[in-house]
This record gives structure tokens, C-alpha cells and sequence, in this order.
């Protein structure tokens, strides 16, 4: 499992995040691309030459290559990777002539070359997205990804008849089935609601509720995708608007903490419980990334402007004091 949110704040800014809902880590640390950097494509691609936006997010580094489970960007546009098995078809082979995008490599090669959601949306009619492993330690990953920047956000999908992109107007994404189904799936809840209901006459009977939060009575609180779906597109959509970079890294670590999966709730086939290993925030306001993991109730901070952006590949950072 896994919920990545998107939101503006009183300015307009984005705010972008994510829970991790897995089992295991990969050894995953923040991690910064520099302008410079070069970081070898998967395919040739008219992007590799010269430099591109400074990158900043969660990932793991294979050589010089960034592998980025979610990151943001120097120009405020942010990705995420969440998974998508059931689902999922990408191209088995490149397409010949055309751009084709390794799927490990798409959240980098998404932040690494454009500023906007306007652009990646454009650049995506032409793009093949490729099953190619990383190598024979790191399969390929079957996922889908939340792209957003202050204009709004798109989900990226690849499906049986090629890759699709979709306006998120709820600026949610969890995993199976489908984002499409996830939005017509919110129907299925309109009702619900944060007012207080009135009280009921039954005969001559009169129901009071019992309190505030009672409108939300049959909204889903388990950790499936669907549910997760209804609960963070409710509250992402409730939350009211922020002004201030905490105020605002706070509503991002609320919303995505209606959807926190705790340890011995959600067992996998193999045994082991998912929970959430880490909650992400990038903010486009200050151009930082906020990290906390699942056993460190702290919030650290990594901006982009405490970076080398002068160095010449792609590096681990340190959270600032
Ligand atoms: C498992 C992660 C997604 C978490 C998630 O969505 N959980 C939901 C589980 S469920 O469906 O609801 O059961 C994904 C997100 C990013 C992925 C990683 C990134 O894509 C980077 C590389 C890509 C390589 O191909 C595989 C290793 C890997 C290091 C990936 C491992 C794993 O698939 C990650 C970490």
C-alpha cells in the first residue's frame, strides 16, 4: 500500500507526499541530482545531453543512476512511484525512432527534464514506458505515478492498449485497480460528510448523534487500496488551506496520517506486514524535501539550497541540523 497527496497553499505553492507502505526498505536514502550530473539512460534519448533541473528525493543510487521512489524539482513539479501490479502493461520492447523511458527510470527522467505537469503531459503522447529490469538484483517494478506541480496533478498509467494520462482532480493516488476506478468509486461516498447530522426522528423517537465526525459514518477505514483512495481524497479535499511552511508540511503529514498503516494490520502473501517505512513531503514553496520514518516520530528537513548544486553527480544528503 501506499497514498501519495498533492495540495496548494494560500499562495499557490505545492505541497507533494507520500506514505511508503511496504515491507522492506532497499537501503533507500535522500538523494540530490545536480544540474550537471549525468546519469546514464536507459535508451538513447535527445535529453541526455547537457544539464537539467537539480532533482531532490527518495531513492537509491545504482552506479551514477538515481532510482527515485519519489522526488521533486528545482522548478516545483514532483513525482511518485506507487505500486500497480494487477494492472500494469508496459512495452515489452522500445518502440524504434521513438522516446522510450525505462519504467526504474521515469520518476528522474519526469523531474530531470520538465518544469511543468503542462509539459510532461505533452512530451507523454510520444513516450514508450519499457519493462527493463535494473539489473538482475532489482526486477522490473509494476507501478503507476502521481505527477503534480501548482497547476494541478495527472496520474500516469500503463494499461493494456498504452500508456494513459489522467486529470486527478482529488490529487490522490493509491494503488489497484485503476485510477479511473478509484474516481468513479468515490460516488459510492458522496454522502458522507463533516457536518454534524441533524437529530432523526424515528416515531416518536429522537436520534441525537453522539458528536462531531459523525457524518463520516461509512466511510472505509481499512488500509486496501480503495479505501485509502476515499479517506485521503476526503481529507486532502477537506483540509482547509494553509498559509506557512509548516502549517502547510503539517497538513501533509496529517492528511497522509488518516492512511497511516501501522505494523500487524496488513499481511502480505509471503507473511511479512506492510506498514508505512516512510512518510515523504516536497515542498515547492521552499524547495525542500521532508522525510520520517516509521519508527522516528521526527520530521527532518533536507532543502534543496543546503545542496552542493555545483557538484557533478548525484549525492547523498544529510538532514539539516
Ligand atoms: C514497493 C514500492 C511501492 C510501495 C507501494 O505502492 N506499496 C503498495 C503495496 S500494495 O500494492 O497495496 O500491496 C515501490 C515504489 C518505488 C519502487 C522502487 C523504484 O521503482 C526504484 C527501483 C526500481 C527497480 O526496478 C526495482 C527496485 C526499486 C528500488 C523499486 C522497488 C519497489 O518497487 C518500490 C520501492
Amino acid at each position: 500500500m501506499c497514498t501519495g497527496i498533492r495540495f496548494t497553499d494560500a499562495d499557490g505553492a505545492m505541497y507533494f507526499g507520500r506514505n511508503l507502505d511496504w515491507t522492506q526498505g532497499y537501503g533507500e536514502r535522500v538523494v540530490m541530482t545536480p544540474p550537471a550530473a549525468r546519469a546514464s539512460a536507459a535508451f538513447p534519448r535527445p535529453d541526455d545531453a547537457g544539464r537539467g533541473h537539480a532533482v531532490i528525493g527518495m531513492g537509491i543510487l545504482v552506479g551514477d543512476l538515481p532510482l527515485y521512489f519519489d522526488c521533486g524539482n528545482d522548478a516545483g513539479l514532483a513525482v511518485a512511484g506507487l505500486n500497480f501490479p494487477q494492472s500494469n502493461r508496459y512495452a515489452n520492447e522500445p518502440s524504434p525512432g521513438g522516446v522510450n523511458v525505462a519504467a526504474y527510470e521515469f520518476p528522474f527522467w519526469v523531474a530531470r527534464n520538465f518544469s511543468t505537469v503542462d509539459g510532461v503531459r505533452e512530451a507523454l503522447r510520444g513516450v514508450t514506458i519499457v519493462a527493463r529490469p535494473v539489473n538482475e538484483q532489482l526486477p522490473v517494478a509494476s507501478l503507476h505515478w502521481l505527477i503534480g506541480d501548482r497547476t494541478g496533478s495527472i496520474v500516469v498509467e500503463c494499461l493494456e492498449d498504452g500508456v494513459h494520462v489522467y486529470e486527478n482532480d482529488v490529487d490522490v493516488l493509491t494503488n489497484e485497480p485503476t485510477f479511473e476506478w478509484q474516481r468513479v468509486n468515490l460516488r459510492n461516498y458522496l454522502t458522507v460528510t463533516e457536518s454534524e447530522p441533524a437529530p432523526a426522528a424515528w416515531g416518536d423517537a429522537t436520534l441525537a448523534p453522539f458528536g462531531s465526525g459523525m457524518g463520516l459514518q461509512g466511510m472505509p477505514g481499512d488500509y486496501s487500496g480503495p479505501s485509502r483512495f476515499v479517506k485521503a481524497a476526503f481529507v486532502n479535499t477537506h483540509y482547509p488551506v494553509q498559509k506557512g511552511e509548516r502549517e502547510n508540511v503539517t497538513r501533509l503529514f496529517r492528511t497522509l496520517g488518516s492512511v497511516f498503516v501501522p505494523d500487524g494490520c496488513a499481511r502480505m502473501g509471503d507473511g511479512a506486514f506492510e506498514r508505512t517505512l516512510y512518510t515523504s513531503c516536497f515542498s515547492a514553496s521552499s524547495l525542500t524535501y521532508y522525510h520520517a520514518a516509521y519508527d522516528d516520530l521526527s520530521i527532518r528537513a533536507y532543502p534543496l539550497a543546503s545542496c552542493d548544486l555545483s557538484a557533478t553527480e548525484p549525492v547523498i544528503v544529510p538532514a539539516a541540523a
